[in-house]
Formats: structure tokens, sequence, C-alpha cells
């Protein structure tokens, strides 16, 4: 029993589960300025998993079709726009910061060749969904495709959190799902106009998660938002489909959510495929999920996060930092245990 309390004291001082104590301290001691790329970003096992990023659907899959992407200007939405865009979708991105999203839609089109049209929006503003829409449907009609991507989040513990802090966020990720949904779902109803809905929210959507309370909160109702349209809208030619991204390294996430780039290593210690995901390989899962393969495909939750939702939950899976050399102590002590 001595054996397993020192094995277990020692362990706990690097395993994931017991991190907060010595690397809060070493956290805090460092300040908070920099984004930095980690010495190690990868284990060993990852070289099983490579990301594959290009485009995986044939040529011309999105020909003729018009998508819509909410935060389609960095990160996952401009990874989405690209991959559609390159599949042939007339591409119209919406956001707040106009300047982000000219550079993003020249960028993509000056590639793939098709026109991407950034159009500035903010999500929060009915007025401004309002009058997004308008625009797109002037200059390039309904969309085919519409993905309420656009999100923001911060850690903090929930004590510090003001009221404004959590409109910031709930009014961001669900209610500016609901104002996009409720505008182009109404008009494509009236226009009898079939679509494919997609909403990125992520793995504690599920869960819940301490420290990002009003993401994991408005991020469950944008899953009961879509639930619920899967229901009712089907009939009108509408699907909808969910992903729940696990950690990919984007500048928007990773500066709010691991501003030190202290949490890094310990995240991918929990990803059993030993590394973070790649946004091409989210790119995929959505343009798969918008296309007309996945026709029959409403009401689908897929998870894509190297299987780190299944390591945090099963009570002993910390258990795999184990040596076989302890495991011999403990199966020796276990055996010689009789009765109860
Ligand atoms: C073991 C640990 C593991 C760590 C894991 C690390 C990495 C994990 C990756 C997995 C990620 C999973 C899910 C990700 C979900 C995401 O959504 S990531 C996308 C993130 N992108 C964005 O957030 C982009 C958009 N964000 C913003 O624009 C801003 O950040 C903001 C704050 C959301 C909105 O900006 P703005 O409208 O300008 O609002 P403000 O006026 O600045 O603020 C509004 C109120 O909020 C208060 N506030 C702001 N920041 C903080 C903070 N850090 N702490 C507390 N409160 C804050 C601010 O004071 C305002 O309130 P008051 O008016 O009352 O002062
Ligand atoms: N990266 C990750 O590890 C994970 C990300 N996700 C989800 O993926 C999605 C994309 O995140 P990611 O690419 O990482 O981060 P980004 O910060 O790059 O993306 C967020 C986008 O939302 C836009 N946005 C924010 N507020 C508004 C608003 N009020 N109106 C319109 N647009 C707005 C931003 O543009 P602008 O500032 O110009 O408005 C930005 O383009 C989000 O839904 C996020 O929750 C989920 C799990 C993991």
């Amino acid at each position: 029993v001595k054996i397993i309390i020192r094995i277990f004291d020692a362990e706990s001082l690097s395993t994931s589960n017991a991190l907060f104590t010595p690397c809060l301290l070493q956290l805090f001691g460092n300040g908070t300025a920099v984004l930095r790329k980690s010495d190690d970003d990868r284990a060993p096992q990852a070289r099983f998993f490579p990301p594959l990023q290009e485009p995986m659907l044939l040529p011309g899959t999105f020909k003729n079709k018009v998508a819509f992407i909410t935060g389609g200007g960095t990160g996952l939405g401009k990874g989405m726009t690209f991959t559609l865009s390159s599949l042939g979708a007339e591409c119209v991105i919406a956001s707040r910061n106009l300047d982000v999203l000219k550079a993003t839609a020249e960028e993509i089109s000056s590639q793939t060749g098709n026109k991407v049209h950034p159009v500035q929006c903010n999500v929060r503003d009915p007025d401004s969904v309002k009058a997004t829409v308008d625009q797109m449907v002037n200059d390039v009609g309904l969309p085919d495709v519409v993905i309420n991507n656009a999100a923001g989040n911060f850690i903090s513990p929930s004590e510090r959190l003001s009221a404004n802090a959590w409109k910031a966020i709930t009014d961001t990720v669900l209610n500016g799902t609901a104002y996009i949904t409720l505008d182009i779902g109404k008009r494509l109803i009236a226009a009898q106009k079939g679509a494919a809905f997609l909403c990125i929210t992520t793995i504690y959507a599920d869960s819940g998660s301490g420290f990002v309370m009003p993401s994991a909160s408005a991020k469950a109702g944008v899953e009961a938002l879509c639930k619920s349209l899967v229901a009712e809208w089907g009939r009108y030619g509408l699907r909808f489909n969910i992903i729940q991204p696990g950690p990919i390294k984007t500048k928007g996430a990773f500066s709010r959510l691991d501003p030190t780039g202290k949490f890094e290593k310990l995240m991918i210690e929990r990803i059993p495929v030993g590394r973070l995901g790649t946004v091409g390989e989210i790119a995929n899962l959505a343009a798969y999920l918008c296309s007309d393969y996945a026709s029959w495909v409403s009401g689908a939750t897929i998870k894509i996060d190297g299987g780190e939702y299944s390591f945090m939950a099963g009570e002993f899976n910390s258990l795999s930092l184990v040596t076989k050399e302890q495991w011999d102590v403990m199966e020796a002590i276990i055996r010689q245990t009789k009765g109860s």
C-alpha cells in the first residue's frame, strides 16, 4: 500500500487530472502576455494519425451552391470557407471586422477562382443580421448552406463575471445563432428552397465546463435549437447538424482560453490521438455534412476531438500513466486480497 501511495503521489505531479497546484503557480508567476508555440506539440502516437487537410470531396461538389458562413474571416470559419470555395461554392462570409473579411475573401478567391463575398455583420444585433441577409439575397440569392460558426469565449472564474460578460457571450453564441437561423430559415421557407444548416459547438456542450460557463450554457442552447428544428423544419427541406470540435489551435480560441500557452501540453496528454486537431480536418467534416452526400444526415452531433472527451469521461483513464512495473506491484496486491 505504501508503494502505491508513493507511486500516485509522485505521478500526480505530472498528471493532467492533478495539474492545478504546481501549474497554476507557474502560470501566474510567468505573467500572461505570450501566446507561444509549445516545445513539443505532439505525443509519439500522433505519427499514426496524420492530419490530412486537403479537401476530400469531389471537385465541383458545391458548384452552383451558395454558402453563408458566420465568423468566416478567421480560424475554423476561414478554413471551412476555403474548403467549400475549393469545391465550387460561392461563399458569403460575415462578421464584425470588415477589413479581416475582405483580406480573407481576397486570399481565398485568388486561390480557388470562386467568388467570396465579405459582409459586415454583428450577429448579436437582429437588425444587423437582417441587413446582412438582405445584402446576400440581393448579391447572390438565398444560401444552400448556412454555417453558424461565429462565437465569443474567454476563461474566467464565474464569480468574476459581470452581467455584461454573460451577455456578450450568450448574445453572440446563442442569440446570434437564433437570429441568423430564424432570419434565413423564414426566407427559405417562404421561397420553398431547401438548405443544410450546420452549427459549430464544442465538446463541453454536453458536459458543461467550469471557467467557461457562459460559453457552455450558450453552446448547449445552440444544440437544443438545432435539434428542435431538425424535427420541425425537415418538412420544409431544411436539415440541421452539429460539429463539436475539440481543441484546434486558432488565435481566436487559444489567446482567450490558453493565454499563457501553459495548458497546451496538458491538453495533448489527455488526447488519445496525441495531437491537437487541425482546421482542415474540421473543414472536411463540415463540407461533407453540408453536401448532398449527407442528404440523409439530419440531427447528427459529431465529436471530432482525437478521443479527448472519452478520455476525460472515464473514471480510470488516468491509469494509462501507470508503468508496467507499477502494474506488477498492484496486480500482486490485488491477487493477494481474499474476501471483502
Ligand atoms: C486545462 C485547461 C485547458 C485549456 C484549454 C485551452 C484551449 C482549449 C481549446 C478548446 C476550445 C473549446 C471551445 C472554444 C469555443 C470558442 O468559442 S473559441 C472562439 C473564441 N473567439 C472569440 O472569442 C472571438 C470573439 N471574442 C471577442 O470579441 C471578445 O473576446 C469578447 C469579450 C467575447 C467580446 O468582445 P466585446 O464585444 O468587445 O466585449 P467587451 O466589451 O470587451 O466585454 C464584454 C464584457 O465581458 C467582460 N470581459 C471581457 N473579457 C473578460 C475576461 N477575460 N474576464 C472577465 N470578464 C471579461 C468585459 O469586462 C465586459 O463586461 P463589463 O461591461 O461588465 O465590464
Ligand atoms: N478552436 C477551437 O479549439 C474550438 C473552436 N470551437 C468553435 O469554433 C468556432 C470558431 O472558433 P475559432 O475559429 O477557433 O475562433 P475565432 O475567434 O477565429 O472565430 C470566431 C469568429 O466569430 C466572429 N464573431 C465574434 N463575435 C461576432 C459577432 N458579434 N458577430 C459576428 N461575428 C462574430 C469573429 O469575427 P469578428 O471578430 O470579425 O466579429 C471570428 O471570426 C466557434 O464557434 C468556436 O466556439 C469549438 C471548439 C474548439
